[in-house]
Parts: C-alpha cells; sequence; structure tokens
C-alpha cells in the first residue's frame, strides 16, 4: 500500500485511487494533485478499506475490475461504510453494463478505460463543484444559527464587516446618518441597526417614506399641526419629530422630499425645533436623523433637485451597502436565514437544492435582498416537497443562466475587412451589451436602442441567442 499525501493545505479534498494498474493510479494521482486534491492509492479493495478506516475520504476513484474482492462489491462495502464518499466507477467498454448497475448502487459517475485525463480533469472539477454546494448546504442551518451577521442583518461578506464596523461608530453618535444603497439592499435594516445598537435604544425608533406620501402629508407627520390648520384638523397633532423625544426618525427615499420641506426641516434640525403647521409657537425636539436614499443625491443636488446645505447637513456619516450581486457569498447564508424564518411562521422545514442554488448564485438580483426574498417566499409556497428545486424558482432566474450564458459570451465579432466592421454586425455587438448591461432587461434595451421589443426579439432570433 502506498500513501502519498500531496499537499499541506488544510481544506483540500481527499481522493483514493482504487485500480491494480500501477500506470493508471500514478496518471490519476498527478492529475488529482494538480487539481488541488490529497491523494492516496490503493492497489485492491482490502488496501482501500483499510485507507478507509483511517482517514477522512471524499471521493474515490474506484476500478471495477479488480483482484479479489470485485469493483462492486467493493462498492456495496465503501457505499455501507462511508454512504457521503463520492465513488467514480472505472470501467472498460465491455464492461459498460456494470458501471450503470454502479450507479444504481450509489456510484456518483463513471469513466471508461482507456481515458484521457482531460476526461478525468473535468470529471473531478465537477466532483469538486458539487462537494462545494454540498457542504455549503450542509453548512447552511449550522452557519445561520452561529453569528451570521449583526443586530438584526445577514451577511458576512467583508464589505458587510467593513459596514458594521462604520455602524458601530455610527450607533455611539448623535449625528445625522445618510444610508445608501440600492433598492432593496436594506437600508432600513441597518438604519434599525445603527439605532437599536446605540445609547438610545429604549426611544422610539420611527421610520417615515418620504417617497409615498404625499407632501401635505409629510409636512403634517413631520411636523405637526394646530387645530383648524386645515379643514378636517379637529385636534391639534404632535409631529413626529416631536415625538420621538431623544430616539430616531428615519427618513426613508429622502431624495423625494419636496424642496419647500427640505428648507423647512432643514430649519429644524440647524434649531432644534420645529413650528407645527398652523402654529405660531416653536416646538424644540431632541430626535436624531437617518436619511436614506437610493438616489445619486450629488447629482440631484448638481440638478437644483435637492438643497446642497441639508445635503451636507445630513451626509456627516455615511453608510454605502453593496448590492447583492457583489457579495454573492452572502447568498447560502441569507437562502438559509429566510428558509428558518418560513419554518418558523410555518412549522415546515426547507432545504434547497444544490442545482438550485446554484442558480442562486449565477444570478445577478437586481432587486437585492428583497428580491431574494421574495423569490424564497414564492418557491417555498409553490413546491410541494422538502426541497425547493430550480423549477420553484422564478422563470427570470430559471432562464438567466441561458440567457447570460449566449449574452455574456457573445461570438467574436466578423473578421474586419480592411478595418470595416460590417454595420450588421455593430448592430448585433449594440444589442447584446445593451442587454448584458441592463441585466437581461430586453424591454428597457429595446427602449434605450430605440427599437421596437418585436424587432429585439427577432434579431435575438437571428443570432440565436435566448429570448
Ligand atoms: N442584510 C440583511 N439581512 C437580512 N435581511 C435583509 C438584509 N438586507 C435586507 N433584508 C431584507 O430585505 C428586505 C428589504 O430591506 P429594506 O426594506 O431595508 O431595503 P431598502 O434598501 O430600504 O429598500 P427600498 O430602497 O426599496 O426602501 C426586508 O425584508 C429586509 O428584512
Amino acid at each position: 500500500m502506498t500513501v502519498q499525501q500531496a499537499s499541506t493545505e488544510a481544506n483540500l479534498l481527499n481522493l483514493l485511487i482504487v485500480d491494480d494498474e500501477r500506470v493508471v493510479r500514478e496518471g490519476c494521482r498527478d492529475v488529482a494533485q494538480t487539481l488541488g486534491f490529497s491523494t492516496f492509492t490503493a492497489e485492491n479493495a482490502e488496501q482501500a478499506y483499510k485507507i478507509l478506516d483511517s482517514t477522512s475520504v471524499d471521493v474515490i476513484l474506484l476500478d471495477l475490475r479488480l483482484p479479489g474482492i470485485g469493483g462492486l462489491e467493493a462498492l456495496r462495502q465503501i457505499k455501507q461504510r462511508r454512504p457521503e464518499t463520492i465513488v467514480i466507477v472505472v470501467t472498460g467498454y465491455a464492461t459498460v453494463q456494470s458501471a450503470v448497475q454502479a450507479m444504481k448502487h450509489g456510484a456518483f459517475d463513471y469513466v471508461t478505460k482507456p481515458f484521457n485525463m482531460d476526461e478525468l480533469r473535468i470529471l473531478l472539477d465537477r466532483v469538486t463543484g458539487h462537494l462545494k454546494l454540498t457542504t455549503e448546504n450542509r453548512m447552511l442551518r449550522e452557519q445561520v444559527k452561529a453569528r451570521h451577521g449583526f443586530g438584526g442583518m445577514v451577511g458576512r461578506a467583508p464589505e458587510m464587516e467593513r459596514l458594521y464596523r462604520i455602524i458601530t461608530k455610527a450607533a455611539n453618535s448623535t449625528h445625522p446618518v445618510l444610508i445608501m444603497g440600492e433598492s432593496g439592499t436594506g437600508k432600513e435594516v441597518v438604519a434599525r441597526a445603527v439605532h437599536y445598537t446605540g445609547c438610545y435604544k429604549d426611544k422610539p425608533f420611527i421610520p417615515v417614506d418620504c417617497g409615498s406620501l404625499v407632501p401635505t402629508l409629510i409636512e403634517s407627520e413631520l411636523f405637526g399641526y394646530v387645530k383648524g390648520a386645515f379643514t378636517g384638523a379637529q385636534h391639534s397633532k404632535q409631529g413626529l419629530l416631536a415625538m420621538a423625544d431623544g430616539g430616531t426618525v428615519f427618513l426613508d427615499e429622502i431624495g423625494e422630499l419636496p424642496i419647500d420641506l427640505q428648507s423647512k426641516l432643514l430649519r429644524a434640525l440647524q434649531e432644534k425645533e420645529i413650528r407645527p403647521v398652523g402654529g405660531t409657537r416653536a416646538v424644540p425636539i431632541n430626535v436624531r436623523i437617518l436619511a436614506a436614499t437610493n438616489r445619486d443625491l450629488e447629482q440631484a443636488v448638481q440638478q437644483g433637485t435637492f438643497r446642497r446645505d441639508l445635503y451636507f447637513r445630513l451626509n456627516v456619516l455615511t453608510l454605502r451597502i453593496p448590492p447583492l450581486r457583489d457579495r454573492k457569498q452572502d447568498i447560502p447564508l441569507l437562502v438559509g436565514h429566510f428558509l428558518e424564518r418560513t419554518e418558523r411562521a410555518t412549522g415546515f422545514q426547507r432545504n434547497i437544492s444544490d442545482e438550485a442554488l446554484k442558480l442562486m448564485l449565477t444570478y445577478d438580483w437586481p432587486g437585492n435582498v428583497r428580491e431574494l426574498e421574495h423569490c424564497l417566499d414564492r418557491a417555498c409556497a409553490l413546491t410541494s416537497g422538502p426541497t425547493i428545486n430550480t423549477l420553484d424558482l422564478p422563470t427570470t432566474i430559471q432562464n438567466w443562466h441561458v440567457q447570460t450564458q449566449t449574452v455574456l459570451a457573445p461570438q467574436a465579432p466578423a473578421a474586419p475587412t480592411n478595418g470595416i466592421v460590417p454595420i450588421a454586425e455593430m448592430e448585433k455587438q449594440a444589442i447584446l451589451e445593451a442587454i448584458e448591461r441592463l441585466h437581461g432587461d430586453k424591454l428597457e434595451a429595446a427602449r434605450l436602442l430605440g427599437i421596437g421589443k418585436t424587432t429585439l426579439y427577432r434579431k435575438l432570433k437571428e443570432y440565436g441567442a435566448a429570448i
């Protein structure tokens, strides 16, 4: 028996090669080592069992034509001892029938002899990908139980760790904070984290959505009103800025605040007092303002739609939340988090197939965490069993993979003749690039390209791209 340990890297996968032909053992070992496996070799089943009893083996390359105990019997025994180990059987052309039998007994795949090393490399690559996802899936629930974020936020990507550090700083100050991020990235979650990890966490946290309220309502909500200020104002009402009383008012979609209210808010922040609608008396306020926007406020300042002085006033501390596509490593954690939440609500435990998780990892999530959350809620509602499969995911996600494969890797432009690129080729590149940039949104692509959507679909069909 020879045992060769290839590398010292801790997270390497262990591969056991069981074959009575030395050349095959050595050839496979060399390929596997270049892929980063730690390799062990055995000439027969008995040697293989000994290795299995003393080492944790992830993958076995098992020749079906072994001397002594045959390969099929060895497979049966291996699966009994180590059901989780992946076994790839190696077989001659003449014995493909037994390979099929081996698959029925739990072999992961088979390869026929003589095989070239490229075939083996592709197969081992696939196994590595499979193992990585299975492990991720298995670890998912454990990780969720362990520390998985901060202040109710899930995510351990370096960008998120950085964000948590700034949130801690922000939580310990009373300055205004501007929270920036695309829609659905978790701006309100961050605002809550700032409030609830700070020293005023026992005071109120009051969210106000400036984007969904009509301006007059925002004004009366924020500043309050006195009796008779307008038709229907039968009583005086305290404004939210006064009601916070040492707590936090979270102004979501601050970029949507009309310019006159921006001035009124600025005055309130500077003077620490407000004047209710219809009132003459100033009311002192003690409030911390957190504001969020998914718009480029600097640009709004340039365009004159947002007051520069208010922008500076709010922008004392800035928190930028990365889009989900830039922290895809957090997707398994978020999936685990939302599945566990559904389990608590419904009492049904659900998991996700490796294929579905893989698909979710390739998708770009333009709607960020909110889109992922909705996608899982929908999948849980659709699936009849405990496992969410690819078919339970929205078609945009199912088609994404095919679409990006075709669109992200457009064929190289036809060779220009004397440096001249045919107009048809330029048009094709423009269309494919527009779709890529817009994350697959073909309707928007058609609009921006100035062509009808039927034309765009016809062109895509001509190019053989996914529609
Ligand atoms: N890091 C996170 N961990 C767990 N859940 C999150 C996280 N980020 C966002 N969510 C969830 O995603 C959803 C959207 O979050 P939130 O409303 O805070 O986003 P937003 O950026 O304020 O969106 P919008 O700009 O559209 O108002 C919420 O249900 C929230 O609980």
